[in-house]
């Protein structure tokens, strides 16, 4: 018997936007804010996140078949999971990622086909500077997106706390560490280390402030710089999440070596992303980074482990590994010696 094709896969990943806005709206409305308050029925939300009637009804109810919300006898409340990662305001939250989707990444993806014909960035200011410039030049969007790089961290941060053996060594940096949430998640897993977080000097008051919130100033600092200008902070270990791939491959090499530089002998420098697998037909998730890389940077790009393995020994790091963390997430681990 021969089995009829069914288009069911193509359309649902097709229409698949539907549910990402549905829920990047939900965010944005604060509809997890409201029933994290309270549970409330359909007239009783629909009041508070100021909706129209038309299609309040369909919307919370297409939230609960999306399994983002339950209702039980015409009352909503927050599932488990959407309490615990979406209610602003929790430590836990990781909506700023979804608020910045919404609010720009959204728009800015619109115009994939124009970036894939002309390899030209789409998002905001796109003629001027580069993306940190644009973002930076707003102190909202600025907060925006280092909030969202919490969110994006988050899994990597316990990971890498867990899996790197910390105890051999004694402090580390974060090279772009945006407002904190790896340096942050390391430190309170490690009582031993001192270190802190390395980024452009508009960051200060918002590391500082996530820093002191996780009660954690007296052992985590802000060190100012520009990661191209200036040379990087010395300390046993070396951090960089996310920041390889938002730049070109000359500019990649330039940033691995000037940590080679800044290590002592035996330190490593972590570097972590959405990995893509080394036979580029897995990690959907890095792969698509990286066009997210097209669409936001002037020459970014997402890399495999061995391409990275290949640069850190360019740059004289003498051993490296690969070492899976969490969902898409890996790190790279590149070892000085000499
Ligand atoms: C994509 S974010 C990654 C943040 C964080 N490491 C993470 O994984 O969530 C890139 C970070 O690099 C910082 N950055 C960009 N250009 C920089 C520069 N020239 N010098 C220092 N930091 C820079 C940004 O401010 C931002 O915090």
């Amino acid at each position: 018997m021969t089995l009829k094709p069914s288009p069911e896969k193509l359309l649902s990943l097709g229409m698949s936007f539907w549910n990402a806005k549905a829920l990047l709206t939900a965010v944005e409305l604060g509809a997890f804010d409201a029933l994290c308050e309270a549970p409330a029925d359909c007239e009783t939300l629909r009041e508070r996140l100021g909706l129209h009637p038309r299609s309040a009804r369909d919307f919370f109810d297409a939230l609960v078949a999306l399994k983002l919300l339950e209702r039980e006898e015409g009352v909503y409340r927050n599932t488990a999971e959407s309490d615990f990662f979406l209610v602003r305001g929790k430590p836990s939250y990781v909506g700023g990622l979804l608020e910045m989707a919404n609010a720009r990444l959204y728009e800015s993806w619109g115009h994939l086909s124009e970036a894939l014909k002309t390899g030209k960035r789409q998002s905001e200011n796109k003629e001027e500077g580069d993306l940190f410039a644009a973002l930076y030049a707003d102190p909202a969007r600025l907060r925006g997106f280092l909030a969202a790089m919490s969110g994006v961290s988050a899994g990597a941060a316990n990971a890498i706390a867990d899996k790197f053996p910390w105890s051999r060594y004694k402090s580390f940096v974060d090279i772009g560490a945006a407002q904190g949430m790896v340096p942050a998640t390391i430190a309170r897993a490690h009582p031993h280390l001192t270190g802190g977080g390395f980024d452009l000097p508009q960051v200060k008051p918002i590391f500082e402030e996530f820093v002191a919130a996780h009660r954690l100033a007296d052992r985590l600092r802000f060190y100012a710089g520009d990661f191209f200008a200036d040379p990087l902070p010395a300390a046993d270990v070396l951090i960089m999440g996310h920041i390889l791939h938002d730049w070109d491959l000359a500019q990649k090499r330039t940033l691995l070596k000037k940590a080679y530089d800044a290590l002592p002998s035996g330190g490593a420098l972590i570097v972590y992303e959405a990995l893509i697998d080394d036979d580029r037909r897995d990690n959907a998730f890095g792969l698509l980074m990286s066009l997210n890389m097209l669409i936001e940077t002037a020459g970014g790009f997402d890399y495999t482990g061995a391409d990275c393995q290949g640069w850190m020994k360019e740059a004289g790091f003498a051993e490296t590994r690969v070492e899976h963390l969490v969902g898409p997430d890996a790190m790279v681990v590149g070892i000085k010696r000499g």
